[in-house]
């Protein structure tokens, strides 16, 4: 461990290797401003941790979520959110992607209007990946990034007008091991956030855009006041004006489904919009009615966004912001192209284009891509609905009338859980952990996109599937830990053949283990990350 190029503040510690790589971003200013937030900040999110357990706690009694009779009045006034700048105005075709340096060069000038780049669900939390990722996103704000490619002979740089960029910091049940501060681990989000903001708030308004972001995993409306009151100290700190940061809060856990008014309302002079991210929204439901027989979902393929439940949240997101002034953004659809299968890529254009023909037609604004071939299959339908306009905000949607009974309404016609659904969450599952711990946060499996949110539907599902007794395969067999104990070897068989000379059988026996512990154990894992992290370097 080499921490000798790094002058540390009272109080930090960094444990890992830091080269001078490292040191560009981890520099004692840029220190000392990431402890602050986690001093200053950090007790209340362990609080918020605690309320979550708390209400865990009470939903596995049997207490269903309801709108809030403490906040009527907000959702019921006439208030709209603060004024969105420019750059954000059209954001019709959103690319997403972790931080690694040549991934942030395509992304930026793949056309899309915005790049949301990724510490969470699609990025492994390695040391590397967070703190060059950083780096990336510094020289990429100052528009001095280049790839030059070990193989290829190919050096990538930014091309004219990149995609307005937006940051999307871990969520808040994470840490930041290798730093901490008065001995306590750092807040991943402060972290991220944190370091982004130091470096960069103000050459972005010097660009003419601004410190913009995605706030991930909020489970309540006072999860985006802490966020609110980070802003709010950031900005004080440096001396820019309140408000300039832009945020978009992903609506993609059940409970803050209940709050979306509220959330808006908390960052409202901070608010640009909603996104449904519809991937950690089913792992919610699945996790949160984990013991209820009323909720059990069938094979993760059958829970589409036409299914009730997702509809309803679908469209209660468009109307929700639009009313308040704010963008609706719409979610990623899994299908990913290949550019040497004809067929794949075909299949994959289909599948975007009737998922984000199904948004533009809901009122959404914009919607995510995964890959930059489905920049211009996303594009074209709302191209052709907006016929020149950045956004449709004036779609208010008052025909939707989601209740909270719809949004908890998951009976799927004809779903059923299968021995082939089984056997695919179990094989994607172990896949999806290898990777990560190899340091690669999001992976094509079998032509999908499986990042950390899809990996935990297919986990939660296999734990919910043994530990509830009324879970039936279709042809009637229980799914029992001895049945998955049995299936396991064979999957990862499969998963042996297909790796070929790239699978290594150290980390595909330790996503075994993790996948196990996770399926397994009487009580449920929150995250997936939380385990396997213990295990990245
Ligand atoms: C639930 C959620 O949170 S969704 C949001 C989080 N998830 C994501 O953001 C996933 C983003 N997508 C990806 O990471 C990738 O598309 C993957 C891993 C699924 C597939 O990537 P690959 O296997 O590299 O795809 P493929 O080989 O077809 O890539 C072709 C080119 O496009 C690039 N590319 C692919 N996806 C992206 C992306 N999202 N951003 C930038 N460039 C990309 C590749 O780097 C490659 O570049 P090159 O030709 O210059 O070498
Ligand atoms: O972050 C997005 C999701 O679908 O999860
Ligand atoms: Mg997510």
């Amino acid at each position: 461990m080499s921490n000798t190029t790094l002058e540390l503040p009272e109080g930090v510690q960094v444990t890992a290797e830091v080269t001078d790589a490292h040191a560009e971003i981890l520099t004692q200013e840029a220190l000392e401003f990431v402890a602050t937030l986690q001093r200053e900040f950090n007790s209340r999110r362990l609080e918020l941790l605690e309320k979550r357990d708390e209400r865990d706690a009470r939903i596995q009694q049997g207490e269903q979520p309801d709108f809030l009779e403490s906040t009527r009045e907000i959702r019921e006034g006439d208030w709209k959110v603060g004024p969105i700048p420019e750059d954000l105005q059209k954001r019709n075709v959103e690319i997403t992607g972790p931080v690694d340096r040549k991934m942030v060069i395509n992304a930026l000038n793949s056309g899309a209007d915005v790049f949301m780049a990724d510490f969470e669900d699609s990025n492994s939390p390695t040391w590397d990946n967070n703190v060059l990722g950083q780096r990336n996103l510094r020289d990429a704000v100052r528009g001095d990034i280049e790839y030059d490619h070990p193989t290829k002979d190919k050096v990538y740089k930014l091309e004219d007008n990149p995609a307005t960029l937006l940051v999307r910091p871990r969520g808040w049940h994470l840490v930041e091991k290798h730093v901490t501060v008065d001995g306590e681990p750092i807040s991943a989000s402060l972290f991220d956030f944190g370091l982004y903001f130091f470096h960069n708030a103000q050459a972005l308004l010097d660009n003419g855009t601004g410190p913009y972001f995605y706030l991930p995993k909020l489970e309540s409306h006072l999860e985006a006041r802490l966020w609110n009151d980070v802003f709010c100290h950031a900005q004080d700190a440096v001396g820019i004006d309140r408000g300039t940061i832009k945020a978009t809060v992903l609506i993609e856990n059940i409970l803050a489904a209940f709050e979306m008014d509220e959330i808006l309302y908390e960052i409202k002079e901070h608010a640009a919009g909603h996104n449904a991210g519809r991937w950690d929204y089913i792992f919610s439901v699945i996790k949160k009615f984990r013991n209820d027989g009323d909720f059990l979902l069938p094979d993760r393929a059958q829970v589409t966004m036409g299914v009730p439940f997702m509809k309803a949240y679908a469209e209660l997101l468009v109307k929700t912001c639009h009313k308040r002034g704010a963008h609706a953004i719409g979610g990623m659809a899994s299908f990913i192209p290949s550019r040497k299968d004809e067929e794949v890529n075909k299949k994959a254009f289909r599948k975007v284009k009737e998922d984000k023909e199904r948004e533009v037609s809901q009122g959404y604004d914009g919607t995510w891509v995964a890959h930059p071939d489905l920049v211009p299959v996303a594009r074209a339908p709302f191209d052709k609905k907006l016929e020149g306009r950045p956004h449709q905000k004036d779609v208010m949607r008052e025909d939707v009338t989601a209740s909270a009974a719809d949004l908890l309404n998951t009976d799927i016609e004809g779903g059923q859980i299968t021995e082939e659904g089984l056997r695919l969450n179990i094989n994607v599952g172990i896949q999806y952990i290898a990777s990560w711990l190899g340091g690669q946060g999001a992976a094509a499996i079998y032509n999908l996109m499986e990042d950390a949110a899809t990996a935990e539907i297919s986990r939660s599902q296999v734990w919910q599937w043994i530990h509830h007794p009324d879970a039936r395969l279709s042809d009637g067999r229980e799914v029992t830990a001895e049945l998955y104990k049995e299936i396991v070897p064979e999957e990862l068989e499969k998963i042996e053949e297909l790796w070929g000379e790239y699978y290594d059988p150290e980390r595909f026996e330790l996503a075994r283990k993790l996948f196990d512990r996770l399926s397994l154990e009487d009580e449920f894992i929150d995250f997936l990350t939380l385990i396997a992290y213990d295990h990245l370097d």
